[in-house]
């Protein structure tokens, strides 16, 4: 058989082509609060070397003999308290998939772009849904992993994720990845806007703002994250369209986990410490966070508050997160037609 006759044989199977996929990617969620979807959903979170960065020879036993013998009940019971349940699942995948669909709207003027979601630990999985977008003729996909500041915990594993699912494929897409967006102005607006917003459905001024955002361990930072340097510019670019001085608006850090030093100040003793200092009308912000989830609607909205009042202090309010609002769409497809220049 001659070259030509070869390419022009039919066995090359038909490839579906043309399209430009866009793939938000969050953190994940357990596929029910019960025993056993929490330690599935735990033990992928907490194998990961880019959350967890100790040898394996070292935490493997700890891992399998603890953490993951006692934290799924004790988890399991926390995001009972906060489960959408009209759909049996956590906000966090509510949200995500609510961005996706309002996403696909928003450039459903361009024909040949495709939006999906996925989450880096449980269901849909990163891999399935590149699989799913390059079927649909995706040869270039965009990957926004949905924080704002980026961690090696968070931003670079979802990245990993993805081209990990490149790694076994004779035809690779494209792929982008999203930079962070910590100190863009049309998310310090969205911010803004809705601290304004929530602040005024109040008839209280809270003395104190906190911007909570996730702790990583200090060690981390100290090898070189940016995460902790993002966090401070995201707050000091509130600060300064708010007019608000430093003693105003706080930053801390929340969600610690193990025995190590995390970055500071801490969010729960800073509460509790301002409770006791005679503050007595604070308000809690989550910037880091897309979406509402456990680390907020839990974490802050209940914990935080009632360690607040056990320590002297009067009012207390947790301002949402973006989640799907007009404002928290307008910073997503911001960025997403920003990074597919080129593309569409
Ligand atoms: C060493 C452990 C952890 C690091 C480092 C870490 C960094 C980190 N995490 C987020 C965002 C989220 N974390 C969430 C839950 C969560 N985080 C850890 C541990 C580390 N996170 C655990 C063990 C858990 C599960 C709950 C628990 O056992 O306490 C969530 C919520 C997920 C949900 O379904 O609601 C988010 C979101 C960031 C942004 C970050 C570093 C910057
Ligand atoms: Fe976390
Ligand atoms: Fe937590």
């Amino acid at each position: 058989m001659t070259s030509a006759a070869y390419m022009l044989s039919d066995n090359h199977p038909p490839v579906a082509h043309g399209k430009v996929g866009v793939l938000l990617v969050n953190l994940g969620t357990p596929d029910g609060t019960d025993k056993v979807s929490m330690r599935r959903y735990l033990k992928e979170f907490l194998s990961d070397r880019r959350v967890i960065e100790w040898s394996r020879l070292f935490w493997y036993p700890i891992l399998y003999g603890i953490v993951l013998n006692t934290r799924p009940a004790k988890v399991g019971k926390a995001y009972e308290t906060i489960w959408n349940k009209d759909l049996n699942e956590s906000y966090l995948r509510t949200y995500t998939r609510n961005q996706a669909e309002l996403m696909a709207k928003s450039l459903s003027g361009f024909s040949n772009v495709v939006v999906d979601w996925g989450m880096r630990y449980g269901q849909p999985s990163i891999a399935s849904r590149i699989e799913a977008l390059q079927k649909q003729g995706c040869e270039r996909i965009l990957v926004f992993p949905l924080y704002p500041q980026y961690a090696a915990a968070t931003t670079a594993t979802v990245n990993d994720e993805a081209f990990k699912a490149l790694l076994k494929m004779r035809w690779q897409p494209a792929l982008r990845t999203v930079p962070p967006y910590h100190d863009d102005p049309v998310y310090i607006e969205a911010l803004v806007n809705s601290i304004r917003q929530h602040l005024s459905t109040l008839d209280w001024e809270p003395e104190v703002v906190l911007t909570s955002f996730h702790g990583i361990p200090k060690s981390y930072f100290e090898k070189g994250d940016p995460y902790y340097c993002q966090c401070q510019k995201t707050a000091r670019l509130l600060r300064e369209k708010l007019g608000w001085s430093e003693k105003k608006l706080q930053v801390t850090f929340q969600s610690r986990f193990g025995p190590e030093e995390w970055l500071q100040p801490y969010t729960d003793k800073t509460v509790e410490k301002l409770g006791h200092d005679g503050v007595k009308r604070i308000a809690v912000i989550n910037p880091g966070f897309v979406s509402d989830c456990l680390e907020t609607l839990e974490e802050i909205a209940e914990q935080a508050a009632e360690s607040f009042h056990h320590a002297g202090g009067e009012k207390f309010t947790h301002i949402p997160c973006l989640n799907d609002s007009v404002d928290g769409m307008a910073v997503l497809e911001h960025v997403v037609r920003r990074e597919l220049q080129g593309w569409i």
